[in-house]
């Protein structure tokens, strides 16, 4: 028995979704899918989670939010007219909305469940669609389901009793169709995971129902040896193993989202990606161990931008003991997540995604307090950075990767500020200026996969 997730790209449009049922109908093995939200019908498109951001936004600044709800509507309006299914659907999609601008009065609890409704209210529509052309099937809310989360406002994670309730679904003769994206508090409020999070919910559910595979459907045929918006013709990866994907989605392989892996990893579910406008063809499979290691030492490179870094230097640092302690607690006391902390003898870095700042005086408050609580002799910030990794489970045994990637660097003349390389030896990180984020990932790429 599967589990299958289509994402927005592939259920954006009346077609898309009966490409859905079709690939359903051919394949009596799954037995429960997850949807995201209607996605970009083309580049110039708005996904409708875009939409439902707007209609919060429209709202808190005091704008008329009706344009911002007809625009909402109207996208199912187009879905459910093409499909033929019942339109009152869309009168209970508009009170709902509205229900919610009316009694939400939290912010955060208000964004988080005008976004659940993009899915919320496209499962329903697909369940319906199903039904009318005979294949029995049913829309369950994560309620229903069990999907309990914690209560982290767009960035939830999972309760781990969740499984427990999530496994009767396994005794139904329906295909089950559950909305992605969220789950419920203890208290019951409606709470998101953080954004392209449907694919969290596809494996939650998949490891709920112990399904011996996780298919998740979206617009390419593979998952590619790097972005293929940035390198043409991109290598195609036949399998890649959970932890190097893990690594490769959290810098930029937005096909699939970082923290789908752990739910499946530990179960060892496989996870197929695949292309609901041509399911025949190709698929990546990310399972436990592959088979191409020799062949493909890295099996791809990848970058994201909107990084800086903070270095403290300290002339005899390694004697104090406690000063990185002290240093590392600031950020924590600030609520600051840090990426990388590469370290001398006498000097300690620290990067971090800059989005943390956005909207608060968290920086400048930092430098003070590192300032005025640590004293450093040399206090240095570099902004407007990016991460560059190169990924591979046979990095381990491979020589001179570190060597042909800094060659690349210079050959490109990029100036690399950072090295840092994990101690599972299976991915390399590099911190360049972001400026020179697609030259990087195209050098890197031709060095490692021109043959
Ligand atoms: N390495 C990669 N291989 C394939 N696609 C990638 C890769 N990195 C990023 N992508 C992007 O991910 C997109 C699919 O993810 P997403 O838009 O979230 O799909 P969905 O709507 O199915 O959830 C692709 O269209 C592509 O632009
Ligand atoms: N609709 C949500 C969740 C999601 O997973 O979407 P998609 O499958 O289109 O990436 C978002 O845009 O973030």
């Amino acid at each position: 028995m599967k589990v299958a997730k289509f994402g927005g790209s592939s259920l954006s449009s009346a077609g898309q979704i009966k490409k859905v049922a079709k690939i359903i109908q051919d394949d009596p093995n799954i037995r429960h899918i997850v949807v995201s939200a209607p996605g970009k019908r083309d580049d110039a498109d708005t996904k409708v989670t875009d939409l439902l951001i707007a209609l919060f936004t429209n709202h808190r600044t005091g704008l008329d939010t009706q344009p911002a709800i007809e625009q909402i509507l109207q996208r199912y309006a187009a879905i459910i007219d093409e499909l033929g299914v019942n339109s009152g659907l869309l009168e209970k999609f508009e009170a709902t909305l509205k229900d919610h601008l009316a009694n939400i009065e939290d912010p955060e609890r208000l964004l988080d469940a005008l976004k659940s409704c993009g899915e919320d209210f496209n499962a329903q529509v697909i369940a319906e669609y199903f039904n009318s052309i005979g294949m029995k099937s049913r829309y369950w809310s994560p309620r229903e389901v069990g999907i309990l989360v914690s209560d982290e406002p767009s960035n939830a994670r999972l309760l781990p009793e969740s499984y427990e309730a999530i496994a009767k679904l396994k005794d139904t003769d329906t295909v089950n169709v559950i909305p992605g994206f969220f789950g419920y508090s203890k208290d019951g409020d409606i709470v998101t995971f953080s954004r392209g999070g449907s694919d969290i919910t596809g494996a939650i559910i998949a490891r709920g129902v112990g399904a011996e595979l996780y298919e998740n459907f979206t617009d390419q045929n593979y998952i590619y040896s790097a972005h293929p918006g940035i390198v043409k013709d991109p290598h195609p990866i036949e399998e890649i193993t959970y932890r190097e994907m893990r690594e490769l989605s959290y810098s930029g392989f937005s096909i699939f989202h970082d923290e789908a892996l752990e739910p499946l990893y530990e179960v060892k579910i496989p996870i197929m990606i695949k292309n609901t406008n041509d399911p025949k063809a190709g698929g990546t499979r990310i399972v436990s161990e592959r088979g191409s290691v020799d062949e493909y030492p890295v099996i791809g490179v990848s970058g994201d931008d909107g990084f800086l870094s903070i270095t403290i230097k300290q002339y005899l640092l390694n004697r104090e003991v406690g000063y990185s302690r002290r240093f590392l607690q600031i950020f924590e006391d600030f609520g600051i997540s840090i990426e990388h902390m590469p370290t001398g003898i006498d000097d300690i870095s620290v990067l971090m995604r800059s989005d943390q700042f956005e909207g608060n005086n968290k920086f400048e408050e930092i430098m003070e307090v590192l300032e005025t609580q640590l004293q450093p002799e040399w206090l240095h910030v570099e902004k407007d950075l990016a991460m560059v990794v190169v990924v591979g489970e046979g990095m381990r045994n491979a020589i001179g990767t570190a060597y042909r990637a800094t060659k690349a660097f210079a050959e490109n003349n990029i100036s690399l500020q950072m090295i840092n390389q994990g101690a599972s030896e299976i991915s390399m990180f590099f911190a360049i200026q972001a400026k020179d984020l697609d030259t990087a990932i195209h050098s890197l790429y031709h060095t490692y996969f021109d043959r």
